[in-house]
């Protein structure tokens, strides 16, 4: 999509900076032009309206602190249709960032800049203030989509994402485990203009109380005995870009009250520091609890519900889409053959009447993970129904074979056990690659075994 080239000022007293911004940003953006007195600010931005400037912050020799810059920017918050600012600092420290970002800046970079990283701050800046640029900006910046499957229901999730991915509305993802609801919000984050800014995830099932400040919050050096440095939290270092709340349903009463402060007032502040930071994240938050337990007030405030689902998606689970089994288990087969240097190999028709008719507790990462435990043990020319171990499938109106008969009444929480136990088997007690085999993050898994005093 062609879309009209932007303005991008550049204030910098180093005309070799000026240069370099123009020689980089010109031909991918539109025209640049370059300014090394503050002075020249104010007439430029009034007559020709850049969308974007990219702001020096210091301007006296011998000065490092950014206070020229900071007082720059904290003028040009104030001025209506002011340009969006990237700052820029061959000092930068943590420090220095959060004042810029407090004082209204979108981004910032070091100097010397590492291209890529400029180009990817540009963009994002000029796509979030109008989408459609984002087409024309970075066309390579959008990878095909990950979330497979051609059902119905997956055809109305993808519409739904495309419809809300650019604008900045909360998102509630709901679905059963396994059912993909992360991949959606990495699609949602991919189909945004926040796309080439950081997606970030935060897995607060996993999160003590005690770390939920600092780790979402962020904290200033000193701010208690461990905190030695200063540490930004992944509310700003997600800022411009998309922050996941993973497990958003097992926040405690007092998670709760402290995420729904920060919502409400759209702010936050380190531990140990005065003042808020503006919250510029998206926020994507994620369960797998039931809408029933979700709506329990006794479970979950209200309050938060209604701020975190301006728009829910459910992705609906494996069993409700049969359709798409056959599209995922012959993407999955085809890249574990080929990460485990195994030859590529059909499914029988058998083989493939049994995966559908599956009713797959554990959804798409326990289809993922039949299959590369098929492409691992199978050994024929072709995968037959045996190779994907389903215990415990019933296939309707048929009697299962005897070696795939279930073993008797045994629970899901039963079965998620055996899994974890058999996962640590193989993985021969190191956790991570055990995680890797069932397809989970580390702290999931440590939360599971932990559930299941293994
Ligand atoms: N539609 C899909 N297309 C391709 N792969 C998928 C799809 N849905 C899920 N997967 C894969 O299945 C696995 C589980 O997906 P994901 O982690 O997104 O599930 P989840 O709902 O977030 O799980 P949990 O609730 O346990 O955290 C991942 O490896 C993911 O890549």
């Amino acid at each position: 999509m062609l879309t009209s080239p932007a303005r991008l000022l550049v204030l910098d007293d180093d005309p070799d900076v000026g240069i370099a911004a123009r020689l980089l940003l010109q031909r991918r953006f539109g025209e640049v032009r370059c300014l090394e007195r503050p002075t020249e600010l104010a007439a430029t931005i009034a007559q020709w309206r850049p969308d974007l400037l990219l702001l020096d912050m210091n301007f006296l020799p011998g000065h490092s602190d950014g206070a020229q810059g900071l007082s720059l920017l904290r003028q040009l918050r104030q001025q209506p249709g002011a340009p969006q600012v990237i700052v820029m600092t061959a000092y930068a420290g943590v420090e220095l960032a959060v004042q810029a970002l407090k004082a209204g800046a979108l981004d910032f970079v070091t100097k010397p800049w590492d291209h890529p990283r400029l180009l990817a701050a540009v963009a994002a800046a000029l796509a979030l203030r109008d989408p459609s640029r984002l087409a024309g900006a970075a066309p390579e910046a959008g990878p095909p989509s990950a979330l497979l499957g051609q059902s119905p229901p997956m055809q109305e999730l993808r519409r739904l994402i495309a419809a809300v991915a650019a604008t900045d509305a909360h998102v509630l993802v709901l679905g059963e485990m396994g059912a993909g609801k992360e991949l959606v919000a990495r699609e949602l984050h991919e189909r945004s203009p926040r796309r080439l800014r950081p997606l970030l995830a935060v897995d607060l099932g996993s999160l003590p109380d005690t770390l939920l400040e600092s780790e979402l919050f962020g904290h200033r050096r000193g701010s208690y005995t461990d905190a030695r440095q200063d540490r930004p939290g992944r509310f700003l270092a997600a800022a411009g870009g998309t922050l996941l709340l993973d497990e958003i349903g097992n926040l405690s009463m007092s998670g709760q009250a402290r995420l729904l402060a920060v919502l409400e007032r759209r702010e936050f502040t380190p531990l140990g520091a005065d003042t808020p930071l503006p919250l510029q994240a998206r926020i994507v938050s994620a369960t797998n609890l039931d809408e029933t337990a979700l709506f329990d007030p006794q479970r979950f405030r209200p309050d938060l519900l209604y701020r975190l689902n301006t728009i829910v998606l459910r992705v609906p689970p494996l069993r409700a889409r049969r359709e798409d089994i056959p599209q995922l288990a012959t993407h999955f087969l085809a890249r574990f053959a080929a990460e485990h240097g195994r030859p590529p190999r059909p499914l029988s028709a058998a083989a493939m009447q049994r995966l559908q008719a599956h009713d797959w507790p554990g959804n798409v990462r326990d289809l993922r993970q039949a299959c590369e435990r098929a492409v691992i043990l199978a050994p024929g020319a072709q995968f037959e129904p045996a190779d994907f171990q389903l215990e415990g499938l019933v296939a309707p109106g048929a009697a299962p074979a005897e070696a795939d008969r279930p073993s008797t009444g045994q629970t899901l929480a039963e079965r998620e056990r055996a899994a974890l136990d058999e996962a640590m088997r193989l993985a021969q007690g190191n956790v991570s690659e055990a995680a890797r085999r069932l397809g989970v993050s580390r702290a999931a898994l440590y939360r599971r075994l932990d559930k299941h005093g293994l």
